[in-house]
């Protein structure tokens, strides 16, 4: 197949690795002319997939015409560019090629939809949208290390085009009618992923950050059914297991802009200093407006927005998160 990836960072690299090794014809675009160069110079990027190396035919460029040739494009870019990335390529793609979208988080100029949601308005509807979506650090699938991940469509045509083109024996695809839940759990988790980061950067200990990933969860998992996700998907791939690898992982560029500013660094600064897009910052801000206007209770994600948003110490939100009044965890059903 041929295959046009749009996005050169971290993820989108990854990826053109993985389906140049599947035998696709790939070609990489970057916004970046500067980005472009350097790829193509130096067949990778030493500071965000060290030691990788872009096989020399994978094509880089800069114009994103080439699209129009390719079986599935893959949107591979920061949140805050998928809006006018996809309203780009709507002028260029003909109907019925499949948008594969692996950013993660919502559309902050529309309402906070969902990215296929975006990408569907933008093309009227007439291309197939899959999320592709889960537990997976660009730099562990750069390197071949078993890795899941889920596909998710409204069409299942679609679905099982993306786990053909994508699977191999260390990167297995499961596929999923619950693009709702896979676009909101993929989105959610990195709150609490920046949150899991402020944890150890305070130094709190194991047992606070399993509180943080349980309690986070299920605050999560409750705005993503309120807005027509299905539970089981928030316990698969783009819920729980997302939650856990982020939570967990050093390659995590929420968890590392947290525990930065769990040890008191300013926000700005320290996504300023992790050098790739903080997706759990903007996240804060989608969770927070949707749990107000679905009347969801979401503490961890309003802890998270008053220390974001209006500078509330980070002592003083744990403070409060650990104040609230008795709760019982599950539904009280005792008579
Ligand atoms: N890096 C990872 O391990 C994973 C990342 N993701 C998600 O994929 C998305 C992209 O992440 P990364 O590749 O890590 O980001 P990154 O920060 O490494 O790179 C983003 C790339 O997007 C492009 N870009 C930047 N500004 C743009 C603009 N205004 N218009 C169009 N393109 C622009 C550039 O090519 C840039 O290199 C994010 O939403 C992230 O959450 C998802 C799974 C894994
Ligand atoms: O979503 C990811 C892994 O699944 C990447 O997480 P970070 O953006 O925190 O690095």
């Amino acid at each position: 197949m041929k295959i046009f990836v749009v996005g050169c960072g971290g993820w989108g690299m990854a990826l053109s690795i993985l389906l140049h090794e599947n035998g696709h014809e790939v070609t990489a675009w970057s916004f970046f002319e500067e980005e472009c160069r350097m790829l193509r110079e130096e067949h990778g990027n030493e500071r965000l997939l060290p030691g990788v190396t872009l096989p020399e035919d994978i094509e880089i460029t800069n114009d994103l015409t080439g699209a129009a040739e390719a079986d599935i494009v893959l949107m591979a870019v920061p949140s805050f560019a998928v809006h006018s990335t996809a309203q780009q390529l709507s002028h260029i793609i003909p109907p019925q090629t499949v948008i594969v979208n692996v950013g993660k988080g919502l559309d902050r100029d529309n309402g906070y939809c969902r990215f296929s949601e975006t990408i569907t308005n933008a093309t009227n509807g007439k291309n197939p949208v899959v999320a592709l979506t889960g537990p997976t650090h660009a730099e562990e699938v750069a390197r071949g290390i078993l890795t899941a991940i889920l596909a998710a469509s409204e069409s299942r045509a679609a679905a099982t085009l993306v786990q053909q083109a994508f699977m191999n024996d260390r990167f297995r695809v499961y596929i999923s009618p619950d693009i709702i839940g896979a676009e909101l759990g993929g989105c959610f988790k990195n709150i609490i992923a920046l949150a899991a980061g402020i944890c150890d950067g305070v130094g709190l200990g194991d047992n606070s950050k399993a509180a943080l990933m349980t309690r986070g969860l299920t605050e999560i998992a409750r705005l993503g059914v309120k807005l027509g996700g299905r539970s089981e998907t928030f316990a698969g791939l783009s819920g729980m297991g997302d939650l856990i690898v982020t939570c967990t992982s050093m390659h995590s560029r929420n968890r590392r802009a947290g525990i930065k500013i769990g040890q008191g660094m300013d926000a700005q600064q320290a996504m300023k200093e992790v050098g790739a897009v903080v997706e759990g910052y903007y996240a804060t801000e989608a969770g927070y407006m949707l749990a107000k206007k679905e009347g969801i209770d979401m503490p961890i994600t309003c802890a998270m927005y008053d220390l974001l948003y209006r500078g509330k110490p980070v002592q003083e939100c744990i403070q409060k998160l650990m104040e609230r009044p008795r709760k019982s965890e599950i539904e009280d059903i005792w008579r």
